[in-house]
């Protein structure tokens, strides 16, 4: 089916010359090189010819393309990030795909010159097309705020300038060192603790307690017991998120009739959704009260006690700003984490560098301070490399506010445009031997990295919308790590880790890692 599918698809392009006859047969780097005649700049090609599969939907291409022994709802959902790879295969660097049930068309962005082109027009305000249309309809049916990475315009900017005045002041990060350096140590006891007789954990399990406990300090500067007394309770508010999720990527794929009537799923959706924010709600309104009595210096404050004191945000601005922040904090710092341990269990020569580098550094009970950190150049160097081998987001989205000119072709203001640097992250086209977990080539002392073009590789998307959080994703998960491999040797002992679609690419297969102490 799927084969059939290819080859009438091929047929069809060639009909049209949008495809070389090579194209049909040579591999996913080599097909439409880049030849856009001068003349296109001037005179664009109409929208109506971007190539694409013209009236078959997304969900159809992915039903004909995946395959179909699966049921329904896993074979396409489990497929969309290959379906992306097939597509730009199949139709080159600019793809034009209907979303199906009346949702328009999305055009897709192959070529990291395009992708430029779309971030120079961004301008201050970005807009977006929402991560999850489900939590967008939740919380419209409850009247609330949509939430920093679902808004788009005025609203959007006034919340998003309050995070980056309180992120941008010097230590707003690092002041969080010695609470994460607290995290991590106690991640490592919880690990012992929970090591079975075959010396493994769970880490599906154990990395989303850790990241509820760094996204609680990070939020609401509270510790919130995540390895220890409230264990069941944040295993439930992590299943919950996951659940979310799953759910959100599913609807993502159906007929949007849950949009005008109730159906099971999104009675499904809703119900979790409260559940969520009935805990979200009381950890925000705690932090509130707590942190907005706090009179110290504002340079000195944290991050949270920050934006809680900003006298521009009101009760409500500050609970949806503490929302996203959690729930996107929730979510993916812990599939990076056993993403970053997975790499480093199946490269033991590569984890035992790691672990030198680490322990020159910082002896297993000293703190990481600053100082130190900048000093662990080799394990970034991992944790970059794993960004692009497992990167947790399908696309960059925008919707250009100005008419662009793509690949030759007119793209008008308004269009839905989704930059999917994840292909070309595994692409020789921009990076040597794609496929191996290569730390070196990240760093300066190799010569000139093989990154060959800038918006080929943006793990935290770019510009004025780039993720909020990126600076405490990275120090939770540098700190994390480095005490990781220096207190225990790693292993997976398993099939190796794949990916699955769930709204974020999540980890798919046994996360069970083995830790075997050093000290
Ligand atoms: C660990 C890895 C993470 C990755 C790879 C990641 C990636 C991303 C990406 C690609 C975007 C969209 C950027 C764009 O459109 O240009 C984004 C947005 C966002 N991220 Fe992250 N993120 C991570 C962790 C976090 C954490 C820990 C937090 C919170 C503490 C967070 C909060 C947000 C928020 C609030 C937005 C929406 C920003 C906006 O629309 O203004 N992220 N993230």
């Amino acid at each position: 089916m799927e084969r059939l599918y290819l080859k009438l698809a091929v047929r069809y392009l060639r009909s049209c010359r949008l495809l070389s006859s090579a194209a049909a047969t040579t591999s996913i780097d080599s097909v439409n090189p880049k030849v856009v005649p001068p003349e296109a700049a001037i005179d664009p090609k109409p929208f109506s010819s971007i190539p694409g599969p013209g009236r078959i939907s997304m969900i159809g291409a992915l039903r004909k393309l995946r395959s179909s022994t699966k049921t329904f709802d896993e074979a396409e959902i489990r497929g969309y990030f290959d379906a992306l790879a097939d597509l730009q295969k199949i139709y080159g660097d600019l793809v034009k795909v209907e979303q199906g049930w009346g949702r328009g068309s999305v055009v897709h962005v192959f070529d990291p010159e395009d992708s430029k082109t779309v971030f120079n027009a961004d301008g201050r305000q970005p807009h977006i097309v929402p991560l999850q249309e489900t939590t967008q309809k939740y919380r419209e049916m409850k009247k609330m705020n949509p939430g920093l990475g679902n808004l788009n315009g005025e609203e959007w900017y006034r919340l998003r300038s309050a995070v980056q005045q309180a992120m941008m002041r010097p230590q707003a990060v690092l002041q969080y060192l010695p609470f994460v350096n607290q995290v991590a140590d106690d991640l490592v006891k919880h690990i012992k603790e929970s090591l079975d007789p075959k010396e493994e954990a769970d880490m599906r399990r154990i990395a989303g307690r850790w990241a509820l406990e760094a996204a609680g300090l990070t939020v609401f500067e509270k510790r919130l017991g995540s390895f220890g007394e409230n264990v069941k309770w944040a295993d439930n508010l992590v299943d919950i998120n996951r659940e979310i999720f799953r759910l959100s990527a599913k609807l993502k794929f159906v007929a949007p009739f849950y949009k005008v009537v109730s159906t099971p799923k999104w009675r499904k959706m809703v119900g979790l959704e409260d559940a969520f924010y009935k805990e979200a709600t009381k950890l925000i309104n705690e932090a509130i009260e707590k942190l907005g009595n706090e009179t110290g210096n504002e340079e000195e404050m944290f991050f949270a006690s920050h934006l809680v004191n900003k006298k521009e945000l009101t009760k409500k601005d500050i609970s949806v700003i503490m929302l996203s922040l959690f729930s996107d904090g929730l979510s993916t710092t812990a599939p990076m984490l056993i993403y970053n341990l997975y790499n480093l269990a199946a490269n033991k020569e590569i984890q035992q560098q790691v672990r030198d580098e680490v322990n020159k550094v910082a002896k297993p009970w000293e703190p990481f301070t600053p100082e130190k950190l900048t000093k662990l150049p080799f394990l970034k160097a991992c944790i970059k490399e794993t960004f692009r081998l497992f990167p947790i987001g399908t696309e960059i989205s925008r919707i250009s506010q100005v008419d662009l000119v793509l690949s030759g072709y007119k793209v008008p203001a308004g269009t839905p445009i989704d930059i999917n640097t994840n292909v070309l992250m595994r692409s020789t086209r921009f990076f040597t031997d794609p496929n191996e977990f290569r730390p070196q080539r990240w760093l300066r002392s190799e010569g000139k990295p093989s990154q060959a073009h800038p918006f080929a590789f943006l793990p935290f998307g770019f510009g004025p919308r780039m993720c909020a959080g990126r600076r405490f994703a990275e120090q939770d998960l540098q700190v994390v790590l480095a005490r990781l491999v220096s207190a225990f040797a790693i292993q997976h002992r398993y099939s190796p880790l794949t990916q699955v679609y769930e709204t974020l690419l999540l980890p798919d297969g046994n996360c069970h890692f083995t830790f075997t102490p050093i000290y």
